[in-house]
């Protein structure tokens, strides 16, 4: 056997009047949108005006506040394919974000990469110069203190010689005019 459903084209009964009791004058189908004019409260019917104008009494047990699936779910429809083109296009972006977002991260990977080996070699380079400059300093010094020491012999000898005249020829060359003032 094949399979059916049982449609949802349900009708309802409407009547002349605000009881079971008044006659049916017509259907209306389920789902269709109504005016509520009026409710009798001891028959629990209501009057209704449908699309065209006319109006009947309907009991209100078969009036609801919400729309019918049947008229709902081709805007439920109508949402789930504009939501999903939204997420399909958010997905779209996302992926396209975060494919550029690798690509910039690996781009600054590399450059900080470079930057590292960079700042490396010229610690090295720096070290090395520092090591330079000390030894050159030692050197410098070792050259000041000798400059000194030639100069402070220099000066000693300049003494010794001064000494030797002034103190030992006068006595090896004897001077009669020195007597003579010592005499005086
Ligand atoms: C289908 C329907 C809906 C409604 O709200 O009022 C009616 C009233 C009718 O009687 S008439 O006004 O005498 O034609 C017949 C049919 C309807």
């Amino acid at each position: 056997e094949e399979k059916r459903y049982v449609s949802d084209e349900l009708n309802t009964w409407v009547r002349s009047g605000p009881g079971d009791n008044y006659r049916l004058v017509g259907t209306i189908n389920a789902g269709e949108e109504v005016a509520l004019l009026q409710t009798n409260s001891d028959t629990s019917y209501g009057q209704i005006r449908d699309n065209s104008g006319r109006t009947a009494w309907i009991p209100l047990k078969e009036l609801s506040n919400d729309p019918s699936l049947r008229t709902r779910v081709p805007d439920l429809e109508n949402q789930v394919k504009t939501l999903t083109d939204k997420l399909n296009n958010i997905d779209a972006t996302w992926n396209q974000r975060t494919a550029e977002m690798q690509k910039k991260v690996s781009q600054s990977d590399s450059v900080i990469n470079g930057l590292q080996q960079e700042n490396q070699t010229l610690k090295n380079q720096l070290i090395v110069a520092q090591k330079k400059v000390n030894a050159a300093n030692l050197q410098l010094d070792d050259k000041q203190r000798t400059i000194i020491m030639q100069w402070f012999m220099y000066g000693g000898g300049v003494l010794g010689v001064g000494l030797l005249l002034g103190l030992i020829l006068p006595h090896l060359i004897p001077s009669r005019r020195r007597k003579d003032r010592w005499m005086n």
